[in-house]
C-alpha cells in the first residue's frame, strides 16, 4: 500500500450518498510554480470540508477552481446539482457565470474582493438577486434583508456602505451576499482571518448556525487549526499543491499520521 493510499482515510459512515462536488486530478502550475499537482475533492450534501496547510499550498487556489473562476491545466470538476453534469471546467463562460451566480457564493478573506465598498450593505446583496433575474424593488429590499439578518447583521445599518462599517460586519455582508440566492455550494477563503478573537468567534458562530439550520454545504479554506475544528466534519491537509492527509477532523487532529499534520498539530498545542 503507497503512503498516499495509507493517509487517504475512508469516508465516514454516514455519508450514503453521491457527493455534491467531485474533483478529480486537478492540477496547476504559474510558471515554474506548481499549484496544485494532481488534487482530487469529493464534498458531501450538508458536509463541512477544511482545507488547511502553510501559506502557498494551493488552498485558495483550488477554492478559486471550486468556484469556475479559474481554470486549472489539467483535471474534472463535476457538481451534482442537475440531471446534466458537464465538466464544469469544459462549460462556456455563460454556463460558469450562471452556475456561479445561481449555485455558488463565496466569502473572500479580503472584503475588497466581494463587495463594493462605497454601495450601500442591501445593495450589495440585492445586487446578486438582480444578477439572478429579480425585477421587484420590494423583493429585493425584503430578500436582501432577509439574507443580512440570516447572517446577523444589525438590520438598522443595512443602508451602510461597507467602507463604514467593521471588518466583522463586512464579513456578515459578504456572508449575506453570498447565502441571498440559498447556493448548492457556500466557498469560504480565509473568512474570519484578521478579525480580533472575539469577532471571530462571532463570526464562526453565525456560520455554524447558518450551517445547521439550512444544512448549506461548505468548503472552509483557512491556516488556523481552530477555524477548521469549530467548523469542519471532514479536513483535507495540503503541502506543496498536494493532499497529504484528509479524513474525518477529530481523526486527522488526533491522530495525525503525515510528519507534516503532525508538526502543524504539535505547533498549535
Ligand atoms: N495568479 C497567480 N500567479 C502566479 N502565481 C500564483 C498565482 N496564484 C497563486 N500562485 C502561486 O501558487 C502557489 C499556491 O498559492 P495559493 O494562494 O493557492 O496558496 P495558499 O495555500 O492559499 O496560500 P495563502 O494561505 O498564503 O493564501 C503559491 O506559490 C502562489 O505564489
Amino acid at each position: 500500500m503507497s503512503v498516499d493510499m495509507k493517509l487517504e482515510r475512508s469516508a465516514p459512515q454516514f455519508i450514503t450518498h453521491e457527493p455534491l462536488l467531485h474533483m478529480t486530478n486537478i492540477s496547476k502550475r504559474y510558471g515554474d510554480v506548481v499549484a496544485l499537482d494532481q488534487v482530487g475533492a469529493k464534498v458531501y450534501p450538508g458536509e463541512v470540508l477544511g482545507i488547511v496547510g502553510e501559506s502557498g499550498s494551493g488552498k485558495s487556489t483550488l477554492l478559486r477552481m471550486m468556484n469556475v473562476q479559474e481554470l486549472p491545466d489539467k483535471g474534472t470538476y463535476h457538481l451534482d446539482i442537475e440531471t446534466e453534469k458537464p465538466n464544469l471546467f469544459d462549460v462556456d463562460r455563460y454556463a460558469r457565470l450562471q452556475l456561479q451566480s445561481r449555485h455558488i457564493g463565496i466569502v473572500y478573506q479580503n472584503p475588497h474582493q466581494g463587495l463594493l465598498m462605497k454601495h450601500t450593505s442591501s445593495g450589495n446583496v440585492a445586487e446578486r438577486l438582480l444578477i439572478a433575474g429579480e425585477r421587484s424593488f420590494a423583493n429585493l429590499r425584503a430578500k436582501a434583508s432577509d439574507a443580512l439578518d440570516a447572517s446577523e447583521f444589525p438590520l438598522e445599518r443595512m443602508d451602510a456602505p461597507p467602507i463604514e462599517l467593521s471588518g466583522g460586519m463586512q464579513q456578515r455582508v459578504q456572508l449575506a451576499k453570498a447565502i441571498a440566492l440559498e447556493p448548492a455550494l457556500l466557498l469560504l477563503d480565509e473568512p474570519t482571518t484578521g478579525l480580533d478573537v472575539s469577532v471571530q468567534a462571532l463570526v464562526l458562530d453565525t456560520l455554524k448556525r447558518l450551517q445547521q439550520d439550512r444544512k448549506i454545504t461548505m468548503v472552509i479554506v483557512s491556516h488556523d487549526l481552530g477555524v477548521i475544528r469549530t467548523m469542519a466534519d471532514r479536513v483535507m491537509v495540503m503541502r506543496r499543491g498536494q493532499v497529504v492527509e484528509q479524513g474525518l477532523v477529530d481523526q486527522v487532529f488526533q491522530d495525525p499520521q503525515h510528519a507534516y499534520t503532525q508538526q502543524l498539530v504539535h505547533a498549535k498545542l
